[in-house]
């Protein structure tokens, strides 16, 4: 066999380096009034790890979507290892060896490695019981054969972000999988674990795999990606090589024109407050009862656990606070307890001198505070809705919606067809659902909604989660314009460059407490991730 193959091996050796794993050919889909994808072309050789970049709404999740066969082409074919195949269900997709990685993880927290890899790959036929020790043989295989460090008695709550996507990525493979998807898979992570990350990739590649992932982090595709496909308005506008391009001209090609340049910093901060957060303290509710009115100080005596523990700033008129942590680390609680959507034990919140401590989550929007929230489909859009009635949603009580006591539906129109300007949310109209529009496009018209009407404060989580390095920077000018004109803002945001960029003061929020105070205009990214993560935070 060997002596077979020798004759004529370079070719062969070429012939295998360069077979394709994953073919795209002329891919159409259309939605109402869209074309999501036009004509697509992309192919992706096998062993490579292959980025497809593009500005929000560009077509690049419909495009994994049809792939992994959550959805049908109306045109268009897909070739897998040469063969063409036709996906009906997510399953087709995983039967022929493709595997997605989702942005959020699907990981039950309560549960280990091993059960939540598992969960629903390990058929029971006639009552037979799962065979857990062949199944933590199978993952201590993989895990072992691909470097990912997995334990599989692990429970998944106990584990970091990193961790559970390593989770993630296994259990993919564990299904079989030869080539992975992963959707904007370091938007979660900080700059360590995006290293592990691509460290991770580059060894599953080398095993043979090929990988196939959405990013809007243009430094971070350069690092990693063999070969990227740009994908403009639907459609394919250049493969490209990424020793050959900068992140600028990469960025170029996605939006199809120059980029501006960026903005130099002046303060605008003034000595007037607006937020002031004194002792804010919420135990975690597992804790079980408490005593009222206990400080923090007291339940930690008491050896209660401590979501927010005693957290005091304040924010001015023309500042923006930014607040790093790595997630879970009680940032999500405290924007809730500022906006008066979760109890807290102690202490106070006030806007501009006035206690607001008692206030409902309405009355404090009507007193002046914009909410992006995290989860755009939890708290911040009805997806069911038009986009003009989501313009209403929070704002019920205020212009232009109403008009006396009524609902003005002109009104909310308009200022919807003017945030949709102002804000560049590409859609083919109001009148669609919230759910027919891209990501990126979801949060480009929360971000205009929550900055209508003149904000005294801004709570700002993750504001471009999800939209493309363009709508960034035009987010990032709305937010500047708005603060030179006094808008305070709370910044939380993943994203360090974003929380360098954007903050006139810098904390880090670890397990609760802030720990550090930090120089945003000092301060590297590599230095705030270590920050977050705990490293030298007896010095802090
Ligand atoms: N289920 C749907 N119904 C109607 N239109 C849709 C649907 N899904 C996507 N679209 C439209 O198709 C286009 C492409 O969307 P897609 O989600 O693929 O973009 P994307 O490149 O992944 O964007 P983002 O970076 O913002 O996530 C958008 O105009 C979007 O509004």
């Amino acid at each position: 066999m060997t002596q077979a193959l020798r004759v004529g091996e370079a070719a062969i050796t070429t012939a295998i380096a360069t077979e394709p794993a994953v073919e795209l050919k002329g891919i159409t889909k259309r939605f109402p009034g869209v074309v999501a994808n036009r004509d697509i072309c992309l192919s992706v050789t096998k062993g490579h790890i292959h980025a497809v970049v593009g500005e929000n709404g560009a077509g690049k999740s419909t495009l994994m979507k049809i792939l992994y066969g959550m959805q049908r082409p109306d045109e268009g074919e897909i070739r897998i290892d040469g063969a063409v195949v036709n996906f009906h269900t997510p399953g087709d997709a995983i039967a022929a060896g493709i595997g997605m990685v989702h942005q959020h993880f699907m990981l039950a927290d309560n549960f280990t490695v091993l059960e939540n890899v598992i969960l629903g790959s390990e058929p029971r036929k006639g009552g037979l019981a799962v065979d857990f020790a062949a199944a933590r043989r199978k993952i201590k295989e993989i895990s072992d054969a691909y470097s990912l460090g997995v334990d599989p008695d692990a429970l998944v709550e106990d584990l970091g972000v990193g961790d559970r996507q390593r989770v993630e990525i296994l259990k993919v493979l564990y299904r079989g999988a030869r080539i992975l998807i992963l959707d904007e898979p370091t938007a979660v992570l900080v700059p360590h674990e995006v290293d592990e990350l691509f460290d991770n990739l580059r060894v599953l590649v080398r095993e043979g795999l090929t990988i196939l992932f959405i990013s809007h982090k243009l430094d971070e595709v350069l690092k990693v990606a063999d070969s990227i496909t740009v994908i403009r308005r639907g459609t394919t506008v250049a493969s490209v090589d990424p020793r050959e391009v900068t992140a600028r001209k990469l960025a170029e090609l996605m939006v199809g024109s120059e980029l501006p340049s960026p903005e130099t910093r002046e303060s605008t901060v003034t000595d007037v407050v607006t937020l002031e957060v004194s002792g804010l303290t919420m135990a975690d509710p597992g804790a079980g009862p408490v005593a009222k009115g206990a400080s923090a100080e007291e339940l930690r005596a008491a050896g209660v656990r401590l979501l927010l523990d005693d957290i005091s700033f304040t924010i001015h008129k023309g500042e923006v606070l930014g607040i790093a942590g790595v997630e879970g680390n009680g940032q999500a609680e405290l924007v809730e307890a500022i906006m008066g959507m979760r109890a807290i034990n102690a202490g106070t919140v006030s806007l501009s001198g006035a206690d607001i401590t008692g206030w409902s989550t309405l009355k404090r929007r009507e007193g002046g505070i914009g909410f992006i929230p995290e989860d755009r489909h939890r708290h911040g859009l009805l997806l069911e809705a038009p986009l003009w009635e989501n313009r209403i949603l929070g704002h019920q009580t205020r212009e232009p919606n109403v008009k006396g006591i009524w609902i003005d539906r002109a009104g909310a129109r308009k200022d919807t067809q003017r945030i949709v300007e102002e804000y560049d949310v590409r859609t083919p109209g109001i009148d669609v659902d919230a759910a027919a529009l891209s990501g990126g496009n979801q949060q480009k018209l929360i971000v205009g909604r929550e900055m209508s009407g003149e904000p005294a404060l801004l709570i700002a989580s993750h504001p471009t989660r999800g939209v493309d390095v363009g709508a960034q920077a035009a987010i990032w000018d709305h937010l500047r314009n708005a603060r030179a004109a006094g808008l305070a803002v709370l910044l939380i945001s993943a994203d360090l460059d974003e929380l360098i960029g954007l903050s006139d003061s810098l904390k880090v929020i670890l397990r609760g407490r802030i720990v550090a105070d930090v120089d945003p205009a000092s301060v590297t990214p590599e230095q705030l991730g270590s920050a977050m993560t705990g490293a030298g935070e007896e010095t802090a």
